[in-house]
């Protein structure tokens, strides 16, 4: 069955960050993207302050509608831009963080150490020796052997790492399979069965204090089941756990909350919250939950203009050449994802719509954001915006084919100013050498 794909005007229906103005074209949180997109080239990321504020406030109203308690650590690998992290700081999150330049990113941008959780199947003693004299809240430990190094080097620095054993549950997050990270053999989290024995040896353990579980199974999931399922089975856990003697104060839910990006029904905020109070609502522990994805990603566009309409043959989709590639954004390439693309004039949005195929100048054949969508003709120098590009965005982005990072900017109430500049092309060679053999010309 063919999956109809949604028209501009349905897209921009349910984004209420975006609107298209009958004389300024697209408008996201009320600045015209054209002004920004003529002022600082294309392509270029724009970040949504007043979007970052409104779901970090829904998402944290749901969970008080629940009553429940429930601490935001973003998630910060969505989008680690400073500017986001302060925003979201102001609005009261703290960070879940997967590397030594993530966690000093969030103490940069003020995040409180106390506030920020160490997340990741692999980090360096370099890394735990920096977050730990840094006074980080909690390090979720990924196996036994991750905890017994933590414990030595904690033990040299002659301090205490608050732990938390990211289990594995074994559940199918039912979403893509390379973002799928709870089901038994994927690197993620601690082995069920292993879990009460790793356990009691961190209690033992010098320098380490086991403060309780965390499980994140996934991302972009669309069905609350399977995170009632993976919270039920750690609420199963913190039980066993206690009834050895064992202190279990808090659970971290992990991230992974999907959004509507095409025609998806995710589920709300409540269903979520929903999902952890019928599990571990009455089991006196403090919760947290790490979001990344739905906090991050409407809260971003990427404007791209069209450098070539290429005409193929009768009946077969037309090539739709943009600025932008898979080394911008690379979703669509790695995971087939669907994204919106909405051209930014009025005129255009509103035209006839021919399928087109749409890629990048990127020299891969994956290099694709959309094969045979419906949109209007576009005209080189047209700019389009792929939206719901704020998570996994950015972040990924390379410089494949040697192709300078993006400029982006932030808009906020009607307001824009540029937030990151478009790198330099001589940049791109900027820290290599030569060795002595070769001679420079
Ligand atoms: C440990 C952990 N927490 C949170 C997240 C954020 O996930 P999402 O962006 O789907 O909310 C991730 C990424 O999947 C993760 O690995
Ligand atoms: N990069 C993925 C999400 C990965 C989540 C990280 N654990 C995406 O763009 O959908």
């Amino acid at each position: 069955m063919t999956r109809p794909d949604p028209d501009t005007l349905s897209l921009l229906a349910s984004r209420p960050s975006l609107r298209m103005d009958v004389q300024d074209g697209l408008l996201f949180e009320d600045v015209p993207l054209h002004l920004i997109a003529e002022r600082l080239g294309t392509p270029c990321w724009i970040t949504g302050a007043g979007t970052l504020r409104r779901r970090t406030r829904n998402l944290h109203h749901a969970f008080v509608q629940a009553g429940l308690d429930v601490a935001l650590h973003y998630a910060m690998k969505a989008n680690d831009h400073l500017a986001t992290l302060t925003v979201l700081r102001e609005e009261g999150c703290g960070a879940d963080v997967v590397s030594g330049g993530e966690f000093l990113r969030a103490v940069h941008a003020g995040i409180d150490p106390a506030h920020i959780v160490f997340s990741g199947v692999g980090k360096t003693n370099a890394e735990l020796t920096l977050a730990l004299r840094h006074g980080i809240g909690q390090i979720n430990i990924e196996s036994v052997e991750e905890l017994r190094r933590l414990s030595s080097v904690a033990q040299h620095l002659d301090l205490t790492a608050r732990v938390v054993l990211r289990v594995n549950p074994d559940i199918d997050a039912g979403t893509h399979d390379k973002i799928s990270t709870g089901r038994a053999g994927d690197k993620f989290g601690i082995d069920w069965e292993r879990v009460p024995a790793i356990y009691a040896e961190a209690a033992a353990l010098p320098g380490i204090e086991p403060i309780g579980l965390a499980t994140h199974i996934g991302s972009q999931i669309l069905s609350p089941a399977p995170f009632k399922a993976a919270y039920a089975r750690v609420a199963e856990m913190v039980r066993t756990l206690r009834a050895q003697g064992l202190s279990v104060e808090t659970v971290d839910c992990g991230g992974g909350l999907g959004i509507r990006y095409r025609d998806e029904l995710a589920p709300p905020p409540s269903a979520l919250a929903g999902a952890i109070r019928e599990t571990l609502g009455d089991l006196d522990v403090r919760l947290a939950i790490e979001p990344g994805r739905w906090l991050a990603a409407p809260a971003g566009v990427l404007l791209t203009s069209v450098i070539d309409t290429k005409h193929q043959p009768e009946g077969v989709p037309n090539f739709l050449i943009l600025d932008a590639a898979m080394n911008d954004l690379a979703r669509p390439s790695l995971y087939g994802s669907w994204h919106g693309i909405v051209p930014l004039s009025p005129e255009r949005a509103h035209a006839d719509l021919v399928p087109q195929t749409v890629v990048g100048p990127v020299c891969e054949s994956s290099d694709v954001f959309a094969t045979a969508r419906p949109l209007p003709a576009l005209q080189p120098g047209d700019v389009v915006a792929i939206l719901d590009s704020g998570a996994y965005g950015a972040v990924m982005s390379s410089t494949y084919n040697s192709r300078p990072f993006a400029a982006q900017a932030m808009v906020e109430n009607g307001q824009w100013q540029q937030i990151r500049a478009r790198q330099p092309v001589d940049a791109l060679w900027t820290g290599e050498m030569l060795p002595d053999w070769l001679e420079t010309q």
